[in-house]
C-alpha cells in the first residue's frame, strides 16, 4: 500500500485559490508529481496548489514545503498556500510567527488575525537571467513580446518578475477585455521563457490599486495567485504607476502588498479558509508502484 494512504490531509483555500495541505513532517515519505495529481482526484481535493510539509532542513524553520501545481509540475513560490500552510502551523503549535522553507526562500509568516496572515515573500529578482528569459534584456520593466498578429498585437510588452516563481504581467485597460484561458497558455509555454511563466492581466485602477487575473503555469486560471499580486505590485511600482504599496484586487478577493524599502522584501497580507479535514483514499494511489 502507498506511504500516503490514509495520511491526513487540509483542505482550505486563500481567496478561492484551491490549496490542500499534506503533513509529513517527522517521516521520510516524499511526493512524487504522479502522486501529487492523484491527490487531486480525491473528493473535494481539487487543487491549484498542494503543499507539502516535511522537516525543516535549518534551523527556526518550522517546515520545509514543496509546492505542486494541479499538473504535478512543482512551484518555487505560492503566496495563498503560504498563508494557509501558517494557519495549520499556527493552530497546531499555538503560535503567531511561523518559519517556511522552500526550494527557492525562507518565508516568515504571522498570524495577525484568526484568519489572515503577513507573509514576507522574499525579495523579487529582476535580471532578465533571474525571471528567467531565453534571452538578455537590459529592463524587464517591459519586454518586447507580443500576443496576436504582428502588425496588431492585442497584447504587448508585458512587464516579468521573479517572485520565487516567474511571472508575466500585461498592462490593460480592461482585464475582463481578454479571453485568459485561450491567451495564457500560448504565454506560458512561449520559448522566451525557458521554466514557462505565470501570465496575468493587471489594470492600475490608482496609485494604490490594481486589479489582476492570472493565468497559472502549470494550474490554469485561478481566483488568486499571491506572487502574482507581488509580482505585480512590484512591476507597477518600478513603472511608477503605483507607489510601493497596494491593494492588489483578484476575482476570489483583495490581498495587501507592500514592497519594503529598507530591505527590498515583499510583504503579503490576506485571508485564509479552511474547509475540511480528511483521508487520502488508498485507492487514489492504487495504479502507482509503492
Ligand atoms: N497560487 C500561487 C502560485 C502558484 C505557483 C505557480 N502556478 C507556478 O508554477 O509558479 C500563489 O498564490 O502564489
Amino acid at each position: 500500500m502507498s506511504a500516503l494512504a490514509n495520511r491526513l490531509v487540509t483542505k482550505m483555500n486563500g481567496l478561492g485559490n484551491e490549496i490542500v495541505v499534506l503533513d509529513l513532517r517527522g517521516g521520510d515519505v516524499v511526493v512524487s508529481g504522479p502522486e501529487a495529481r492523484a491527490i487531486g482526484q480525491g473528493e473535494g481535493l481539487a487543487f491549484d496548489q498542494l503543499m507539502v510539509l516535511q522537516d525543516p532542513i535549518s534551523q527556526g524553520a518550522d517546515a520545509f514545503v514543496t509546492i505542486f501545481n494541479s499538473d504535478g509540475s512543482q512551484a518555487g513560490a505560492c503566496g495563498n498556500g503560504a498563508r494557509c500552510v501558517a494557519w495549520t502551523l499556527a493552530r497546531d503549535a499555538k503560535r503567531k510567527e511561523l518559519t517556511l522553507e522552500t526550494a527557492t526562500a525562507r518565508l516568515q509568516c504571522r498570524r495577525l488575525d484568526d484568519w489572515i496572515f503577513a507573509v514576507e515573500m522574499g525579495r523579487p529578482r529582476l535580471a532578465w537571467d533571474e525571471i528567467p528569459l531565453r534571452d538578455p534584456v537590459d529592463d524587464t520593466r517591459s519586454i518586447d513580446l507580443a500576443v496576436g498578429p504582428p502588425d496588431a498585437p492585442i497584447l504587448s510588452g508585458p512587464s516579468v518578475v521573479n517572485m520565487g516563481n516567474p511571472h508575466a504581467i500585461f498592462w490593460v485597460a480592461d482585464i475582463e477585455a481578454y479571453d485568459l484561458a485561450a491567451i495564457g497558455p500560448r504565454v506560458e509555454n512561449d520559448p522566451v521563457f525557458p521554466d514557462r511563466v505565470n501570465v496575468s492581466l493587471g489594470r492600475v485602477i490608482s496609485r494604490e490599486h490594481i486589479a489582476l487575473k492570472t493565468w497559472e503555469r502549470g494550474a490554469g486560471l485561478t481566483r488568486a495567485c499571491g506572487s502574482a499580486a507581488c509580482a505585480a505590485l512590484v512591476a507597477a511600482a518600478r513603472k511608477n504607476l503605483t507607489g510601493r504599496a497596494a491593494t492588489v484586487t483578484l476575482p476570489g478577493g483583495d490581498l495587501d502588498i507592500a514592497w519594503r524599502e529598507s530591505d527590498d522584501i515583499v510583504v503579503m497580507t490576506g485571508p485564509v479558509e479552511f474547509e475540511f479535514e480528511t483521508r487520502l483514499d488508498p485507492a487514489l494511489f492504487a495504479d502507482m508502484a509503492t
